[in-house]
């Protein structure tokens, strides 16, 4: 029976398709499922028409309605259809003739190249080539070349490129896996390197083609780009819900990392912002409950409240059984840890403020006559105090204080610690704790009553503090499929420095990295990622090594980020709901557009202008929840882990970022001093990462001085 299969291009347009367009998808679907291949042919409100100019007679056109058509790969042999792109008839008929179809022979499936720009692009590039062994991929041999599946056809323009601009400009137009093949060369990898990480990926479990027709077998090889779909509900629920591309296809990079039958120890899954480590996380907990015995239950747990609900509604999406869902503990690691010391009848203490904490390490400083101040005394108490749990002035006064910059006399200490005993007492006084002391009591608790899960599932992992890794170690026994560990040390933006190694906690061997963007355009991505090239990110493995965004990279293209220079607040206030304004205009939702800034104050002044212009607009509400079809404003530190059609960064002025109050004085310590330089260059990356299509940066008067040294103004 005839099928019509998705590929990933149109899938990632369904988000902007007007929905009568995807009802006629919808009916398409189902005609090639009801008739045989000879009744479609002829059917005339299919019209599944031969085009005249076209390069590859296979690619053809349907109709959907009276404007749009859908572009189809129909084949020669078999009877899987494929649709390719959806669009306005004439823009169709100018893309179809353009493409030509291939089954690749390395990763036997199918890819699709734009031969026809390729051809027009490549004689003006050949005119300006310099001799052949200085063009970009001059060490790399044909023969190798075709080892990792680069045609001939591909090679003739492979062979043309000089730099890696050249090639941006060329990408699009490759067909998609030998695309991949020349970016991670590129890169800088080695051959064997991309043949490990990309072509083995891509042709995965394939049984080989019977012929170079054979487009059946190609169809349903290509994994990772092609959706065959079955029942109308799962249909249904592709074309509603645009952004779960992802359920659809776990890049085989991806599962294969989720669904690995068991990790000897704790597993780690690495990779820059959109790697799809959240996806992975979700996709491994789902692995780890088929496999759950009677009794036992999983944690799956993060940092911010907010992606904690992100996790929740990506779980239920993922895992549709309730039963199944419900052994899954999401929250918090600082939620964990209240639970853990209340289930253990401990005093009820409220938690601290940061902001009540250190006036409480200034009253300290100042009963106990320290001669610091107090900001030392806290970021001493929490980088090597509470880091290395260190319980009396003995242990302190003979610990290391690697990572700190000030080094303090011997003679000092027992005046840190009386301090340290002074912030104590003025804490049980007040009947309160801070977040980390809960943690630092519930590891404690567990540590005498046992573990309480059989597996843990972290994710944003970088900014957990040691006594947080503490807590999970003791809430999990050691044993294989332990912990699975999400994060990216490019995203560090809460001042935790850990190193997994020192805590215990070996992911050596079951460590692996993501380096292709889901979520991005490559024009954000390229512009953001600037940020932070160049400046060493220690691991989250072992902070002696760095980590960094070699190979990093997006498939999907637009426009790049839109900046704005606003003479003042309220001109940029003005500025921003145009912006919006336009999103809007052209189809984007009211929930799908992000705005995010420094501080509070600039959220809420967002708000109340984008309300003024009639726009819905709402306060990101801390547990991630809240008015769903409304545009969605938060600071940049709640913005962490979630992601958004479109961002507005707003207010990124040189007295915003960085924030000059967050940034430790180098007289104070130095290292100190550069570690939250560091973390307000990330709190922007982050913010700007969190675009899928459309990213706008503004700001009131000087820009912040972290644009300009990226060379980004
Ligand atoms: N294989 C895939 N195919 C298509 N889309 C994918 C795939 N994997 C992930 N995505 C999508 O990419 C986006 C980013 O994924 P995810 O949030 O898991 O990334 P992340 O690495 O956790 O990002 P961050 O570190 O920035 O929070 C999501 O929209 C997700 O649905």
């Amino acid at each position: 029976m005839p099928q019509l299969a998705f590929e990933i291009g149109f899938l990632n347009q369904i988000g902007k398709l007007p929905k009568p367009v995807l009802r006629e998808v919808f009916d398409a679907w189902e005609k090639f499922g009801r008739l045989t291949t000879e009744q479609l042919f002829r059917d005339p409100g299919l019209n599944l028409e031969a085009l005249k100019r076209a390069l590859d007679p296979r690619i053809r056109t349907i109709r959907l309605g009276q404007m749009w058509r859908g572009v189809v790969l129909a084949p020669k042999t078999g009877d899987t259809f494929m649709l390719l792109r959806v669009m306005p008839h004439d823009k169709a008929i100018a893309w179809a003739i353009k493409q030509k179809a291939s089954i690749n022979a390395v990763t036997r499936a199918v890819e699709i190249r734009d031969a026809a720009t390729l051809e027009e692009l490549a004689p003006a590039y050949e005119q300006i080539a310099p001799a052949p062994e200085q063009r970009l991929f001059a060490k790399v041999s044909d023969t190798e070349l075709e080892a990792l599946g680069i045609d001939a056809e591909t090679r003739r323009a492979v062979r043309i490129l000089t730099n890696q601009e050249q090639l941006e400009v060329f990408a699009p137009f490759f067909p998609q896996d030998q695309r991949e093949v020349l970016e991670y060369l590129a890169a800088g990898f080695s051959v064997e390197e991309v043949w490990q990480y990309v072509v083995t990926q891509n042709r995965q479990s394939t049984s080989e083609p019977a012929h170079d027709q054979d487009f059946e077998t190609a169809i349903r090889n290509t994994h990772t780009r092609i959706a065959l779909v079955s029942a109308p509900d799962e249909l249904r629920e592709i074309l509603g819900k645009p952004f779960d591309a992802w359920r659809i296809f776990l890049h085989p990079s991806q599962h294969k990392i989720a669904y690995r039958p068991s990790y000897s120890g704790p597993a780690q899954v690495r990779g820059g912002p959109g790697t799809g480590k959240t996806v992975v996380a979700l996709h491994r907990v789902k692995h780890l409950l088929e496999y759950l015995r009677e009794g036992e239950r999983i944690l799956l747990t993060t940092y911010t409240k907010a992606l904690v609900h992100a996790l929740k509604t990506g779980l239920a999406a993922l895992v549709p059984e309730e039963e199944s869902r419900g052994l899954v503990d999401i929250s918090t690691v600082d939620a964990f840890a209240g639970r853990v010391v209340a289930a253990a009848g401990g005093a009820a203490r409220r938690p601290i403020s940061g902001k009540d904490e250190g006036l409480l390490w200034v009253e300290a400083a100042k009963a106990t006559g320290f001669p610091g101040t107090g900001q030392f005394l806290a970021q001493e108490y929490k980088h090597v105090i509470l880091a290395q749990n260190l319980t009396s002035l003995e242990e302190y006064a003979a610990a290391e204080r690697h990572g700190r910059g000030t080094k303090i006399a011997q003679s000092l200490k027992p005046q840190v610690w009386a301090a340290v005993r002074e912030f104590h007492r003025r804490l049980d006084d007040g009947g309160r704790r801070t977040y980390l002391q809960t943690c630092d009591e519930a590891a404690r608790l567990l540590a005498e009553r046992g573990p309480a899960y059989r597996h843990i599932v972290v994710d944003e992992a970088q900014d957990l503090h040691p006594a947080q890794w503490r807590l999970l170690r003791a809430a999990v026994p050691a044993r294989p499929d332990d912990l699975f560990i999400a994060g990216d040390p490019h995203q560090r933006i809460y001042d935790s420095r850990v190193s997994l190694k020192a805590l215990g906690i070996s992911v050596a061997g079951r460590s692996t990295k993501m380096r292709k963007n889901y979520r991005s355009t490559h024009e954000i991505l390229r512009w953001s990622t600037s940020l932070l090239v160049g400046r060493p990110i220690a691991q989250l493995e072992d902070e002696n090594r760095s980590e960094t965004l070699l190979g990093y990279r997006s498939a999907l293209h637009g426009d790049g980020p839109e900046l704005h220079a606003a003479a003042s607040d309220d001109t940029e206030m003005a500025a921003l709901v145009a912006r919006v304004r336009r999103w809007l205009d052209s189809g984007v939702l009211p929930g799908e557009i992000g705005v995010s800034s420094r501080f509070n104050a600039t959220c809420d002044a967002a708000v109340a202008h984008l309300k003024a212009a009639g726009i819905p607009a709402v306060r990101l509400n801390a547990d991630g929840s809240g008015e769903a079809d409304a545009v969605q404003v938060g600071t940049m530190h709640s913005f962490k882990g979630l992601e958004f059609r479109c961002v507005a960064v707003v207010g990124a002025h040189e007295s915003a970022l960085p924030f000059q109050r967050a940034i430790t004085p180098v007289e104070v310590d130095r290292l100190q001093h550069e570690a939250d330089l560091m973390a307000e260059r990330c709190l922007l990356f982050v913010a700007c990462t969190r675009a899928r299509d459309g990213l706008y940066v503004s700001w009131a008067g000087k820009p912040s001085t972290f644009l300009a040294e990226a060379g980004l103004l």
